[in-house]
């Protein structure tokens, strides 16, 4: 019987709980600090090993060549330093882009983490974050999955004690793309008086006045459609209500699942339990 190598796996969006953009690097990055969470809003990634290095998409269509897609580009990463055997991947993409919810970076650790076992390189969550490091700032997360607070240019983690287990979270993607590029390019940096995680220690029910993410305040003037609908999550009893990374994705905090929460049909809508 001919044995087929192949795995499915469920690469997961994130959300920053709050974000301050804290000075721009010599290297024309920024540094920041911000908590990241995982979120259950996934893609698809099939990896099966194959007579040639094939990839296809279905669902949302990703903008650009698929050459340059983050999956194919890990795969040839880790080909830099593996025999690795040629593969078809297939990627059914749910998570929306330039939204702020890190889906083409999770896709890309994804592969790394895939490949890895797929292949049995062995390779260590450590080494597994060198490489997602050379695909993206927001990609190394994606490696452990587990909430953190990031700093330096997001790829660098500490433990936090955060925990939303309970909560029902809402993620509203209006369909408004925005780059990340463009996003930074917005912001001025400023040194924070405190670190983060002295605001996530408080009760979700005081973040509104404390957590903030620096991106809204820079892009909410161009876009009053943002702040539109972080109004109506509160309205809706929202805890905390927030735009996630760069956007233009805003999620919503609730003790007790909203009811009667309407948006336009071309919005795209998750809703689920932390
Ligand atoms: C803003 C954040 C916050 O979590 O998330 P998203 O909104 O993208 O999900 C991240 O910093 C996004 O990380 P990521 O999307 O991986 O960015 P990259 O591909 O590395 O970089 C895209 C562009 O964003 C800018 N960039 C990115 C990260 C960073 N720390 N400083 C920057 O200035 C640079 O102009 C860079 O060329
Ligand atoms: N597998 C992928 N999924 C999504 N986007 C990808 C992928 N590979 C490359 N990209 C490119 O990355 C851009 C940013 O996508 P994404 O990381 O999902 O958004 P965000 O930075 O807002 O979290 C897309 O517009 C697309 O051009």
């Amino acid at each position: 019987m001919i044995k087929t190598i192949s795995m499915l796996d469920f690469p997961n969006a994130k959300i920053n709980l709050g974000l301050l953009v804290t000075e721009k690097r010599p290297d024309g990055f920024h540094n920041l600090e911000s908590c990241f969470y995982p979120m259950g809003w996934c893609d698809a990634l099939e990896i099966v090993q194959a007579d040639e290095l094939t990839f296809t998409m279905s669902g949302l269509p990703v903008p650009g060549n698929p050459d340059s897609n983050l999956c194919l580009k890990a795969y040839k990463l880790l080909q830099q330093g593996f025999q690795l055997p040629p593969v078809h991947m297939h990627l059914h993409k749910v998570i929306p882009m330039g939204a702020g919810l890190g889906g083409g970076s999770s896709d890309a650790a994804f592969t790394l983490k895939q490949l890895n076992s797929l292949f049995e390189l062995n390779l260590t969550p450590e080494k597994l974050e060198d490489y997602a490091r050379q695909l993206g700032s927001d990609c190394a997360f994606f490696i452990r999955n587990e909430p953190v607070v990031a700093v330096e240019k997001g790829d660098v983690f500490k433990p936090t004690s955060v925990n939303l287990d309970g909560y029902t979270c809402v993620l509203v993607y209006p369909g408004i793309h925005i780059t990340t590029a463009e996003a930074y390019g917005n912001i001025v940096p400023k040194k924070p008086s405190c670190g983060i995680e002295m605001f996530l220690k408080q009760d979700v029910g005081v973040w509104k006045e404390v957590l903030k993410n620096d991106f809204e305040e820079a892009l909410f003037p161009s876009y009053p459609e943002l702040a539109g609908i972080k109004q109506q999550l509160y309205n809706a009893g929202a805890d905390y209500a927030s735009m996630t990374g760069s956007g233009s994705t805003i999620y919503g905090l609730f003790k007790k699942e909203p009811a009667n929460l309407v948006f336009p049909g071309h919005y795209l809508l998750w809703k689920g339990l932390l």
